[in-house]
């Protein structure tokens, strides 16, 4: 049914509570993805924007509804096959980076390879390229502890492409950042857009908004506006450098 998208959601809905402090925090909705295509859900703290990622990501499950991912429905399945599938098919990115703090950047980065088997020779050398696509080779030793926030959260959007995700699911990406950060962020997720990679952000932040293919906006739960982004109406490609 849904192999031409990466995501898509149907009727997904998921409520917290009962009766009198029944709340809806996701109404309802339905979502297509493509292949390649980056999206932002932007919208007031409490509409449901956290809650869509993790029924998306399989970190929660539905009250109701139905998610697939590259085809395979997923919102059935158990905790040791979401675990499985979260390993090796969704990279996710958070606002607090939840790097490992006594690892060096690429012993971060490579841990996603080697708990899905790879060899630790093969998973630092995918380590390895994935710091150099992310500009921080030079800092590949050095342990977070002893990086800038953009540079954290660089080592985080590295180790959830480790394993080649068909998603990325960030959460508030650039939260816990500065202006500089940030921008280090919206730099490196126009590369990735560019590359083709599919890509899902929970922002309250308009400049990311501005780098994305497509913005929902969020309200009680639900999609009240679905806008298609183009290189005209994205100012932010501009801004950073890119050609669009
Ligand atoms: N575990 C829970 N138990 C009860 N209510 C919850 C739970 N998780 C979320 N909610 C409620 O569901 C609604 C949606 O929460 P959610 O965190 O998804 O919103 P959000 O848009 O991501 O907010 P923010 O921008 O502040 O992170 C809120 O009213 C929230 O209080």
């Amino acid at each position: 049914m849904s192999e031409d998208y990466v995501l898509r959601a149907r009727r997904l809905h998921k409520e917290h509570g009962s009766d009198a402090t029944l709340v809806r925090a996701v109404d309802s909705v339905n979502l297509d993805v493509p292949p390649g295509q980056t999206l932002a859900v932007m919208g007031p703290s409490g509409s449901g924007k956290s809650t869509l990622l993790q029924l998306l990501g399989g970190l929660q499950h539905p009250t109701n509804g139905k998610v697939w991912l590259g085809g395979e429905r997923i919102d059935h399945l158990g905790e040791r096959a979401l675990a499985r599938l979260r390993r090796t098919s969704i990279g996710f990115v958070f606002q607090a980076y939840h790097l490992m703090e006594e690892l060096s950047a690429v012993e971060n980065v490579e841990l996603p390879a080697l708990l899905a088997g790879q060899t630790p020779r093969a998973a630092r050398r995918r380590a390895d390229e994935l710091l150099e696509q992310v500009g921080l080779a030079d800092r590949a030793r050095h342990l977070p502890s002893e990086l800038s926030g953009g540079q954290r959260q660089r080592v985080a959007i590295a180790r959830a492409l480790a394993n080649k995700p068909m998603v990325v699911l960030a959460d508030e990406p650039t939260g816990n950042l500065d202006s500089a950060g940030t921008l280090e962020v919206l730099r490196l997720f126009e590369e990735l857009r560019l590359a083709g990679q599919t890509l899902l952000i929970v922002t309250h932040d308009e400049r990311v908004a501005a780098t994305t293919d497509r913005l929902i906006s969020m309200r009680d739960g639900r999609f009240v506006d679905d806008t298609r982004m183009t290189d005209a109406t994205r100012p932010l490609s501009a801004l950073l450098g890119f050609e669009g």
